[in-house]
């Protein structure tokens, strides 16, 4: 494939560096890149040449849209950061679009440089005067731990570090844009809600419509919006931001993404997520409590985690007190050899007692197959799931009382509300500060169709794309889940024979077409 360089005065612009849109001018296919180059050795030498060596081989740069992509004569302003108190005595007050934060970092001496993303943080030039901005926030989907942190940390970010003291409360979610009055928003009114779990603004799935949407953001003159939830959401904000653009509209759309399930792809952890862990230590005690008092105590606890395991996960690497934990991400069996039946039985005899935390995701085929029920779909479009909780217990006191095998006493414990309805941890707390205040100075900064979030713990600003094409997974083949495995011994539910491949969700998608289970 022939290299058709642009022209090098082109090249040379520091803005264009290290952006994808100069890599596919240049042939590269820009996320792949790292992997399969496009173009031969040769013609990736002449090219890290012509970028004056600062990209090396198998460098990307996931790039984050711009206003001045789509309005390049848009004027920029000193950031008043400048004069800050706050930040008078940094060393380096302002981050250089120059820095980026690398996606992999355990890497061997001969691997190409791979993905990076821009550093989160304030730049030296500002798109918006202080006085003009026209903020608003939005909260879309479940509850987590933290909403309101981060409501309140965009309000007062904006407004102590920015100056800026229009900023609006959309109520309801998405739908509030077009179908509620807007609140008004300052320090004062958010000073306390951070102590409260929920969020301020209110939420609910649906009702994105993203031409009324736009035309409400229009007609308020909002000029920069935020928008908190999860994978659905930002595939809402998405849309918005090329709304925004293909009208031609200075807005940007700045997104933190927010789910209990921690199923957000790229960054390390959502935010709330240790909160919820931390919260359903209570149940699995109180499980561990009950069943050990009792003859043959069999305690099971339901957590959240529609595709993604990794509350139940986390909560059993944390508690020690469980015997075993179901996920959506590994099938699991009942009968037979190395099955559920066989395991319980065995902790029984050995212990007196077993404690099962189950994923709400988890052995949907199995509740489905016996329910013989249909497939039904909230407002957002996501599949309703069936209660494994209520289903699991029965089958395992049908399997205990079948011919009077085992007395047994079942004790099932369902919080799965209880973990996310609260406010956030202290380090969760920290967090929300962190992604608000990245969020704001990505938006003052021009940047648009973004999200945010900690990628090998430095903030970065991440396309929003990249966050929504594929769901956070538990990966059976990472240690971590070895780790559980190590610490439950619990039985990994595969045979030898069978191919890990199989099982470990990176060869089908959990949503749309889920794993057999056998
Ligand atoms: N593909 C999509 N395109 C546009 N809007 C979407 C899309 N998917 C979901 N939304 C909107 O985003 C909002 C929230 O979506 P959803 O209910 O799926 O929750 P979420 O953001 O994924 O959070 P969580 O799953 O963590 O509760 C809803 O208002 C929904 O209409
Ligand atoms: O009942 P709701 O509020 O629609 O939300 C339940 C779902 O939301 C989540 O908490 C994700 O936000 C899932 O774990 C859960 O299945
Ligand atoms: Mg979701």
């Amino acid at each position: 494939m022939d290299l058709a360089i642009p022209s090098p005065p082109f090249l040379f612009k520091p803005q264009n560096l290290l952006r994808p849109s100069l890599l596919h001018s240049l042939n590269f296919e820009s996320r792949v890149f790292a992997k399969k180059p496009l173009i031969s050795r040769q013609n990736s030498r002449i090219r890290a040449q012509f970028l004056d060596q600062k990209v090396d081989e198998g460098f990307v740069l996931e790039d984050v849209p711009h206003l001045t992509n789509f309005l390049p004569d848009l004027p920029s302003y000193p950031n008043p950061l400048q004069k800050s108190q706050a930040y008078a005595i940094v060393k380096k007050t302002f981050v250089s679009p120059e820095d980026v934060v690398a996606k992999t970092i355990v890497v061997q001496k001969d691997s190409p440089r791979g993905v990076h993303f821009h550093r989160a943080g304030p730049r030296e030039k500002v798109y918006f005067k202080s006085d003009e901005v026209r903020a608003c926030i939005v909260t879309c989907g479940g509850l987590c731990p933290g909403i309101n942190t981060v409501i309140r940390e965009i309000v007062c970010g904006l407004n102590y570090m920015y100056g800026v003291s229009d900023i609006l409360g959309i109520e309801g979610g998405y739908r509030g844009f077009y179908s509620k009055n807007t609140l008004t928003l300052t320090p004062k009114v958010v000073n306390d809600i951070h102590k409260r779990g929920g969020t301020f603004l209110r939420t609910s799935r649906g009702g994105h419509d993203t031409q009324k949407i736009v035309d409400n953001i229009q007609d308020r003159g909002i000029n920069q919006v935020y928008i908190i939830g999860g994978d659905g959401t930002q595939r809402g904000a998405a849309l918005i931001y090329k709304e925004v653009e293909k009208r031609g509209l200075p807005v940007a759309v700045a997104g933190v993404p927010k789910t209990i399930d921690n199923d957000i792809a790229v960054i390390d952890k959502s935010f709330g997520f240790d909160t919820a862990v931390e919260e359903a230590q209570r149940a699995i005690n109180a499980a561990h409590v009950e069943v050990e008092s009792v003859e043959n105590g069999i305690g099971i606890v339901k957590l959240m985690g529609r595709y993604s395991g990794f509350i139940a996960m986390f909560a059993t690497l944390a508690s020690r007190d469980v015997d075993c934990c179901l996920i959506p991400e590994s099938p699991f069996y009942l009968e037979g050899r190395d099955g559920l039946f066989e395991f319980i039985e065995l902790r029984l005899k050995e212990n007196g007692h077993v404690v099962i935390v189950v994923a709400e995701g988890a052995g949907q085929e199995y509740v489905a197959q016996s329910m013989l029920a249909s497939e039904r779909k909230d407002e957002s479009g996501n599949r309703l799931l069936l209660d494994i909780g209520p289903w699991l217990s029965q089958k395992i006191k049908d399997h205990f009382t079948e011919d009077n095998k085992m007395p047994i006493n079942l004790k099932y414990i369902d919080p799965t509300y209880m973990i996310r309805a609260i406010p956030s941890n202290a380090s969760d707390n920290i967090y929300c500060t962190l992604l608000a205040q990245s969020a704001v100075h990505g938006a003052m900064a021009g940047y648009t169709g973004f999200t945010v979030g900690p990628v090998n713990s430095r903030h970065a600003y991440i396309p929003i794309a990249r966050v929504t094409e594929r769901t956070n997974t538990v990966k059976l083949t990472d240690r971590m889940w070895a780790r559980l495995l190590a610490s439950t011994n619990q039985p990994s539910f595969f045979s030898s024979d069978e191919s890990v491949q199989e099982v470990t969700g990176e060869t089908f998608d959990m949503i749309n077409n889920k794993s057999t289970f056998t």
